[in-house]
């Protein structure tokens, strides 16, 4: 049995749809078991918050429009792919629905003037719902017996909007319940992507990227055999090939290195699609739709070796540095342990740490959009300390970029870390700061962002990464 997952861009027009469908009505002919999962049309999740924002926000507007755009965009689709006017009027009846259904949360979110997260998730889970409907249809006009399903039927999490948690024993109840009994009828379920629901039922998404793990989930709940992530790369590669086009796909990647990889930015695999698979040791492949006998990665318990300890350059923009100047007076153990309460109450993620040689400083990376909400509450903690001068400042620096070069087994191996920063200095990138006590798996530090474009390339050289053209992505 095997659970393949189709990205936003695998689903995003009537051109990917139909290489899709032919993608999966092939598998389900040579196997019969099997579950889709997919994700919404690229762009839709982006416009659904987007539409939520701007209601928040008093735009009366919002809501109609992007009804409008909901049911132009997916109508217009099924209409290239659906030649049976029955079939055809009944999913663009069914799509209506769905977008009505959504634009009435958001006129709601227009009504309140407050976009709650738990909101925000319910409303943006329609472009998965929309997807899933128009791909069994497409499925059903090639003679496939496809059944949408809503997967906040099926995957259970705990109530942490916007980046839930799975409760594994009980989405196998569900998926028992639900999902077995449609395969023993030999039904191909397309199930919905990036949400599940708390046991009451309240949506909740899996985070951004998140339809990988969606598989990864129901694979786990399945005891499925293998996980296909379809996508529009050949694999892993060793750089995301939009910066670095002699970028070349590995072979073979572990979960660990697969796990710290897409951790360090690279968005072809969400970084939770590792675990549940990893516990169960299911297989990961990544596939391309638009170049599918290219054999892709395979991401399993063993890596593979490529030559070097180095397997892939990556990067995450878009980061602010917050840093913590301390005068000396406070002991660097206290303010530590401080700040990063205080970072853990506001449910920030940090992304990497240090320290300066002077110990009076102490800096952390987050996300650009979750800067400011870091800094009020350090702000707070760090009140009267700063008004006694026992922290001297706290600020954040925007426009920043983490790199990283990973690959298995770098600590012990002399002279990487020596070649990255020696590259960097050739090229006269100056380094902001370097992660402390760099894993077994990654060397990683920041840099300013507009630097990524050389920096990324000049490491990949330096490491001897590229391929040859013939070797490079054919869909790239
Ligand atoms: N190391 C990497 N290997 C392959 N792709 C990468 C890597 N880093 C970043 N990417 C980017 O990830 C993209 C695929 O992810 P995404 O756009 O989320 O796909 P999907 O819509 O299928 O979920 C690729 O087009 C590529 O630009
Ligand atoms: N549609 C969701 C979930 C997802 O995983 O999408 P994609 O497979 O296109 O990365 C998002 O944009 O976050």
């Amino acid at each position: 049995m095997r659970v393949m997952k189709f990205g936003g861009t695998s689903v995003g027009n009537a051109v990917a749809i139909d290489r899709t469908a032919r993608i999966i009505a092939d598998a389900y002919r040579g196997d019969g078991r099997l579950v889709a999962v997919v994700s919404a049309m690229s762009g839709v999740t982006n416009q659904l918050i987007a539409a939520a924002q701007a209601a928040a926000e008093g735009d009366e507007q919002a809501a109609a429009r992007l009804q409008q755009e909901l049911v132009e965009r997916h109508r217009g689709a099924a209409a290239e792919l659906i030649p049976t006017a029955a079939r055809l009027e009944a999913t663009v009846s069914r799509l209506t629905e769905l977008a009505t259904r959504c634009a009435r949360l958001v006129e709601s979110v227009h009504v309140l003037r407050d976009l709650s997260p738990r909101a925000q998730d319910w409303i943006v889970s329609f472009g998965e719902r929309m997807s899933a409907v128009l791909i069994a249809a497409v499925l059903e006009e090639r003679g496939i017996p496809a059944v949408p399903v809503d997967s906040d039927k099926v995957i259970v999490t705990d109530d942490h909007f916007g980046s839930a948690n799975p409760l594994l024993d009980e989405t196998r109840a569900r998926a028992e319940a639900i999902l077995v009994p449609l395969l023993e009828a030999g039904k191909l379920p397309v199930v919905t992507g990036f949400f599940g629901a708390t046991p009451k039922g309240a949506v909740t998404t899996l985070g951004r990227g998140g339809s990988d793990f969606s598989a990864s989930i129901l694979a786990h709940a399945l005891d499925a055999d293998e996980v296909w992530i379809w996508t529009d790369v050949d694999g892993v590669m060793t750089a995301d090939p939009r910066l670095v086009p002699s970028a070349r796909t590995l072979p073979a990647i572990s979960f660990a290195e697969a796990t710290e990889l897409a951790y360090f930015g690279a968005k072809v695999i969400h970084p939770r699609t590792m675990q549940p698979a990893a516990e169960r040791g299911i297989p990961i492949w990544i596939k391309n739709t638009f170049n599918p006998e290219h054999p892709g990665t395979r991401i399993g318990p063993d890596t593979s070796s490529n030559g070097s300890v180095v397997k892939a350059i990556t990067a995450i923009p878009g980061v602010s540095v917050i840093t913590v100047e301390g005068s000396g007076f406070l002991s660097v153990a206290d303010v530590t342990a401080r700040v990063f309460e205080t970072v853990g109450r506001t449910g920030v993620n940090v992304f990497m740490v240090f320290q300066a040689s002077s110990q009076h400083s102490l800096g952390f990376v987050v996300r650009r959009t979750d800067a400011s909400k870091v800094l009020r509450a350090l702000e707070r903690e760090f009140e009267l300390d700063l008004l006694k001068g026992r922290v001297a400042r706290l600020w954040e620096e925007p426009g920043m970029a983490i790199v990283a070069v990973v690959g298995a087994g770098m600590r012990g191996t002399p002279g990487v870390a020596g070649r990255v920063f020696g590259t960097l200095g050739q090229h006269r990138i100056n380094i902001v700061a370097i992660a402390q006590g760099s894993s077994e798996l990654n060397i990683s530090f920041v840099i300013r962002e507009d630097e990524v474009a050389r920096a990324v390339p000049a490491i990949h050289d330096a490491f001897g990464l590229g391929g040859s053209a013939g070797e490079r992505s054919a869909g790239s």
